[in-house]
């Protein structure tokens, strides 16, 4: 289904001020995923066994505890590298990991983020590569994967194919930034016939009234945007996520995950504080990974870096 110039327009209008739409751009190419590294034989934990992420949320919930959700990009430094970060943001405590897909026009992606897609892109990181490598990997890990893409590589593979191949790898949700509402009725559609959990994300400008018809069409969790523009470590976090939160909890008892510029023990401390059900962290963890001078001192610091974070949360 190809996005009218017009609806692209409006989601555009409607996405300004957080998420952009991308114009259309080439699917990223290149070799197959082929994993230089024997990984543990652990006892495979089969993805059936995996809880979902509106699961994963309720076991929490149950438990007074707050989700750990990072972001990391897919193939920076590179795949093999990306394998044993999720093994480490796992065994760390993660309760759901994002994994990006690496895109070349990443326009809601602040200069780490489309830092790391341009490095990844390089290397030769494509979608099947990355499918393999989660092949192998999901069935050792305990915690659920949302897959992070923009949407035209999913308009590339069709909507319907790309559903059921990333249900095939093991995926359970998917977060899309730049699909506007009115756009996503066939992706909820085919994501519903999949059992992958599409998640959408309000913003501070987002109206009320559409905010509660994103909460409402939203599956998994509700994904806050704490702050306008793109992704990228703040020093602070806006106290208006308090507020935002209260009015989305208002509008349903779906769980709600903050992410944008949290990277900070004190940050995470405070949006759980508000009442957060997850707290979402990506570009301190890419940046840690993409800027270490080899791959193993990357992983040291993320899961260095991980406890921490994850330590400051109830
Ligand atoms: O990088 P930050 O500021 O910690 O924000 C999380 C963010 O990285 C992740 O959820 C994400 C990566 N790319 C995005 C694009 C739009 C919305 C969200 C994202």
């Amino acid at each position: 289904m190809a996005i009218s110039l017009k609806s692209a327009a409006a989601g555009f209008l409607q996405l300004k001020n957080h998420n952009t739409l991308s114009p259309p751009s080439r699917f990223p190419s290149g070799k197959a995923f082929v994993s230089t590294k024997r990984f543990t034989p652990m006892a495979a934990i089969t993805t059936a066994q995996t809880l979902g992420l509106s699961d994963t949320f309720s076991k929490l919930k149950k438990q007074g505890k707050v989700a750990f959700i990072p972001y990391i990009t897919a193939g920076d430094p590179d795949l093999s590298t990306t394998a044993e970060a999720l093994k480490v943001l796992d065994s760390c405590g993660s309760d759901i990991i994002e994994l990006g897909v690496p895109y070349s026009d990443p326009l809601a992606d602040g200069p780490v983020i489309q830092a790391a897609a341009t490095r990844s892109l390089a290397k030769g990181t494509n979608f099947n590569a990355i499918l393999s490598m989660l092949k192998e990997v999901v069935p050792q890990l305990s915690c659920p994967i949302a897959l992070f893409t923009y949407y035209n590589p999913i308009l590339k593979r069709g909507v319907e194919q790309f559903m059921c191949t990333v249900k095939d790898a093991g995926i359970h949700g998917l977060v899309v930034p730049d699909v506007p509402l009115e756009e996503t009725e066939i992706l909820r559609r085919e994501a519903l016939k999949n059992k992958i959990e599409l998640v959408l994300l309000t913003t501070p400008t987002t109206p009320k009234d559409r905010m509660k018809a994103i909460v409402e069409a939203s599956e998994g969790f509700v994904y806050l945007v704490s702050s306008i523009g793109v992704t990228g470590t703040r020093a602070s976090v806006s106290d208006r996520v308090q507020t935002l939160l209260s009015d989305i909890k208002e509008a349903t008892t779906k769980p709600v995950a903050v992410g944008f510029g949290i990277s900070k023990p004190e940050h995470v401390k405070q949006v759980a504080g508000w009442g957060a059900d997850g707290v979402i962290v990506g570009s301190a963890m890419v940046k840690l990974l993409g800027e270490a001078k080899s791959p193993e001192e990357g992983l040291k610091a993320l899961e260095t870096f991980t406890k921490s974070l994850k330590s400051a949360l109830p």
